[in-house]
């Protein structure tokens, strides 16, 4: 293990001399070195390829936009010039960029911060539909009506559709539509009554029907948009849940007239795909397994016997996006897709990343009414005082120790085993250690329980088992680092709004984090710029390595420490430039 003063000083273990192409900067939505086919913002004109045609069945493919070039004012060379000076012509001013329409836009999705979260996805809808719709969009939101609504975070909800029949099997199921407010947001929630008692459970996931749970509802969402008239421009669908959703468009609802919308579908996280039998052809009315046990459409690369509804939704979107670009590259180019790699590869023209953003309205220091005490970049003290109320909250000892979290779902996604070690090196190097997090796995909440009792007695160390939204926000503004050692990341939540939070991240430098988290004393980037610590190798050493450097340049190098966090805290992480992006990324698929 190495001291204080060699991790400050010499190259950590673990962290190699850096590669010869990095990714681009953090909003670039070309990620090096394979540039994703992602729009370029207005009023750039498109410079990309023509994407392809799917090699699978239509929606037909995208087109590129066509920008007419600006003719330049004719300019005379100087010495034809008239000596006298003539009236001015002032030359033509280039014609304004033609408005933007609004669009309607609908995003059907399993999960919504508030009231229905179990992960990022949650938040991204909640952010994402806020910021299209402050760009004068209308945006509605296609969610199940789960019996753990967080039913104190709807406003107004009341029946809007009575009797909405969803084709299943060879009959159809009935169900009732609702619609209420999510903080502003307008959302219809789809309540079905049959016996099988889809959403009317204990939590969101973690059900052996899981698959036909998530194919009834995005059946259910299609029907209801049919049946109620909506034609929205763009469908925006997220991860295997609502993948079939484009299949659907395609495959029943475009033959019956809805040629309208187009579909974006965001793949927040390849490890889950939605892999399963023929059953679903027939519960969901699709059929014909000899069309769809196809390698074209839906078979499972992997097991041709099964079918694979992110494959399906990969296939029969207009546009797919994942949550980082360096994700987007380890997926189709790294052997991170989970069997994925090909498919990604045939549609890699309509295939991109963009960063996700964090919600400023929720997670914001500077108006954040669930922190005792608010600050900004300028009134920075501010958060030794949330550093005081975490510690007083925890129980934790008040000292001159820097605190190290970890806030995020027990998943091996997430570096379990590398957090384990965190919390004892945190221990041994005289620091604090705070653990928020949760696993629908029996086995994992125990060994963590586990590691709690042991730990019970430490004045310097509180793991919280559970989910609880109110005490991260404490967390967040309290802690001095955030830890986010995953094996692989999309892109990562925590380390955004730890950022915010001027809370310096340690991170691996894998998928969104290695976006957006750049290495005090290792990255390219100007001073300004860099905002946490990195490590690449997924072994103690490599953890230590930037661990160990964060809480020597907390003790022995404040004022550098505070640049860190100054640094992180001025970054915009809103979601201003991804609304931009996914905008972009709409107009591109409407004028195929
Ligand atoms: N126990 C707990 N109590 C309170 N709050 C908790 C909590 N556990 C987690 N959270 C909160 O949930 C969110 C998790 O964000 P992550 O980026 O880690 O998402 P996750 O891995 O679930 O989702 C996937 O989707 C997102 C969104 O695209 C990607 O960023 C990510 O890489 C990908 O794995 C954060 O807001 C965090 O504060």
């Amino acid at each position: 293990m190495s001291t204080a003063a060699e991790t400050e000083t010499s190259a950590p273990a673990g962290y190699p001399a850096p590669p010869p192409t990095r990714p681009r900067p953090t909003r670039d939505p070309e990620p090096s070195p394979k540039p994703a086919p992602i729009p370029p913002r207005e009023p750039e004109p498109v410079s990309e390829p023509v994407p392809e045609k799917p090699s699978a069945p239509p929606p037909e493919p995208p087109s590129e936009p066509v920008a007419e070039p600006v003719a330049e004012p004719e300019r005379q060379p100087e010495s034809e010039q008239p000596s006298e000076p003539e009236p001015i012509h002032e030359p033509e001013p280039p014609p304004p960029a033609p408005a933007r329409p609004n669009l309607f836009i609908v995003h059907i999705t399993p999960e919504l911060a508030s009231v229905a979260k179990v992960g990022g996805l949650a938040d991204v809808v909640f952010g994402l539909s806020r910021e299209l719709a402050i760009r004068g969009n209308h945006v509605e939101i296609i969610l199940p009506m789960y019996a753990t609504l967080r039913h104190d975070q709807i406003f107004e909800m009341h029946e809007v559709y009575k009797d909405l029949w969803v084709p299943w099997y060879d009959g159809a199921i009935h169900c009732t539509v609702f619609f209420g407010f999510v903080h502003g947001r307008k959302c219809f929630f789809i309540e079905p009554h049959s016996q099988d008692n889809f959403f009317n459970r204990g939590s969101i996931y973690g059900f052996k029907d899981d698959v036909l749970r998530y194919a009834f509802f995005s059946r259910a969402a299609m029907e209801f948009l049919w049946k109620a008239g909506k034609h929205p421009d763009v469908i925006h669908v997220h991860d295997w849940q609502t993948a079939l959703v484009p299949v659907f468009l395609y495959e029943f609802y475009q033959p019956l007239g809805m040629t309208h919308p187009r579909v974006c579908l965001t793949i927040h996280n390849f490890a889950h795909q939605g892999v399963t039998g023929v059953e679903i052809l027939h519960a969901t009315g699709l059929h014909r397994p000899e069309r769809f046990f196809n390698q074209d459409r839906m078979a499972d690369n992997t097991h041709p016997k099964a079918l694979n509804l992110l494959k399906a939704g990969i296939v029969y979107s207009n546009f797919i996006t994942t949550v980082s670009p360096r994700y987007a590259f380890e997926t189709k180019d790294q052997g991170q897709g989970f069997g994925l790699e090909p498919t990604l590869h045939t549609h890699q023209m309509k295939y991109g990343g963009v960063v996700n953003g964090i919600d400023y309205d929720i997670w914001n220091p500077e108006v954040d009414h669930q922190i005792p005490v608010r600050y900004s970049v300028e009134s920075i003290d501010g958060k030794y005082d949330n550093k005081r109320a975490l510690r007083h909250r925890l129980m934790l000892a008040d000292n001159e120790k820097p605190i190290v979290a970890f806030i995020g779902r027990l998943d091996p996604q997430k570096g379990l085993d590398l957090v384990r070690h965190a919390i004892f090196y945190t221990l041994e190097r005289g620091a604090q250690f705070v653990l928020l997090g949760s696993s629908p796995d029996d086995r994992i909440n125990g060994d963590f329980w586990g590691l709690k009792r042991m730990l019970n007695d430490s004045p310097d160390c509180h793991l919280e088992i559970g989910f609880d939204e109110d005490l991260s926000h404490l967390i967040y503004a309290g802690a001095d680092m955030m830890l986010v050692p995953s094996r692989f990341e999309p892109c990562g939540l925590t380390q955004l709004i730890a950022l915010r939070y001027g809370t310096v991240p340690v991170v691996r430098e894998v998928g969104g984090l290695a976006d957006t988290v750049f290495d005090k004393d290792y990255s390219h980037r100007p001073l300004h710029e860099r905002n946490g610590y990195v490590f690449r190798d997924f072994d103690n050493a490599g953890l230590e390595s930037a661990l160990g450097r964060a809480i020597a340049c907390y003790r022995n190098h404040p004022e550098h420490f505070r640049e860190l966090m100054k640094n992180g805290m001025r970054t915009d992480y809103s979601w201003s430039t991804p609304g931009q992006d996914y905008l972009n990324i709409y107009d591109y698929i409407r004028e195929g």
